[in-house]
């Protein structure tokens, strides 16, 4: 009888929650659940309610690795967060509106995801966005300094190649800089990859492995196709035809939309598939490997996207490029160029 009164008072409390509560919760039973240390880690989306961040955060409830999930957004997360949390999944759901919530939704955190920012319209590069989110990723990452420090950070916002170096440079101004935990996500780059060389070799995508290393724009996403797995060769027409597809997946997404965005599903499928590698890692699952963007001696440059070893501290091994062909080390020193001035662009807006 008692338990069954007090089961009434939760749902109540659910329903009408008092006016001075800044959280949004999901069912109050998940809570109690979570409250009682259920496993997994505790996941932060910031950005939650945009047009990644909404698959994104519904394939993380789905994910059983998760047991806390916190939808940060500057709008919107009530609607989100309240549709979310009626999934019957473990994780318990809580939403955060607006910069005075930050730091709720960043605390504890083992794993912050940001596709927080403004997506491209047809016609512009992806630099083109960095007035707006450099800005925004500053910011996102002042308050994971503050508030969780050991969190691994998978950043999505682009120029991808310039906003892991502004985050870069938050931390070590703020002294928390762990360069282990540092991510860009280019994990589109490889499931686009994959998907159309299968396409070209007429394989099932799921068999297909092509690292692709470098950055993620134009020029700097170059694909390995001489490192493919099935081992495969290529005649130089479709060596091309590929490299140029895959470097521009994501304008052929931008210019499809018509001015209505970017990729956001393919990109919420990539993301997860990187931030459950991530998870893997933490919990200490062996042989986790996932190309990213992340601080690297791989070459002359601070920052470079290879092969990654994840494990309980963030990227634990680096890899080497491997050998490339004549027509890859053509395209390595484009990318090259080109992500050098990124870099110090991300660089130097911090340290302006
Ligand atoms: N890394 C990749 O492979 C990849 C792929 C696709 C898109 N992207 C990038 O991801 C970003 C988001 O794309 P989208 O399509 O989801 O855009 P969107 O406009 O649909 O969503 C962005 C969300 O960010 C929120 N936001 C804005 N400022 C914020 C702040 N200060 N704090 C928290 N949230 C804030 C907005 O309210 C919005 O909900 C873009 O920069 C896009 O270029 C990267
Ligand atoms: O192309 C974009 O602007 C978004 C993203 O970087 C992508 O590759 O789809």
């Amino acid at each position: 009888m008692q338990r069954s009164a007090e089961r009434i008072a939760t749902i109540s409390a659910h329903l009408n929650p008092p006016p001075s509560s800044h959280q949004m919760e999901g069912l109050s039973a998940a809570n109690c659940r979570a409250k009682g240390g259920s496993p997994g880690f505790k996941v932060a989306i910031l950005g939650a309610a945009g047009g990644i961040g909404q698959p994104l955060a519904m394939l993380m409830k789905m994910n059983p690795l998760v047991s806390v999930l916190h939808l940060y957004d500057v709008a919107n997360t009530p609607g989100v967060t309240a549709d979310i949390s009626h999934m019957d999944t473990g994780a318990v759901v809580r939403g955060f509106l607006g910069p005075q919530q930050l730091e709720d939704a960043l605390t504890g955190m083992d794993l912050v995801i940001i596709p927080a920012g403004v997506p491209r319209k047809p016609g512009m590069t992806r630099d083109d966005l960095f007035n707006i989110n450099a800005g925004i990723v500053k910011t996102l990452c002042e308050g994971i300094a503050k508030c969780c420090p050991k969190a691994i950070v998978n950043i999505i916002s682009n120029p991808v190649n310039s906003t892991v170096p502004i985050a870069a440079e938050v931390f070590k101004m703020a002294g928390t800089f762990d360069p282990r935990r540092l991510l860009g996500v280019t994990m589109l780059d490889v499931v686009r990859a994959n998907t159309f060389v299968a396409e070209v070799l007429g394989l099932d995508p799921r068999e297909v492995d092509v690292p692709v290393v470098g950055g993620h724009a134009g020029v700097t996403i170059l694909p390995l196709l001489s490192q493919i797995k099935p081992p495969c060769s290529f005649t130089p027409a479709e060596t091309e035809h590929l490299t140029s597809r895959i470097q521009n997946g994501g304008t052929e997404v931008v210019e499809a939309k018509a001015g209505a965005g970017s990729a956001t599903l393919s990109m919420a499928y990539a993301a997860v598939k990187f931030a459950d590698a991530c998870l893997h890692g933490l919990r200490g699952d062996a042989a986790i490997i996932q190309c990213a963007f992340v601080s690297s001696q791989v070459t002359e440059l601070p920052f470079f996207a290879s092969k990654v070893r994840l494990g309980r501290s963030g990227v634990e091994e680096i890899f080497p490029l491997g050998p490339l062909n004549e027509y890859e080390r053509t395209g390595l020193e484009k990318a090259k160029k080109e992500l050098a001035t990124s870099i110090q662009k991300g660089v130097g807006f911090v340290k302006k």
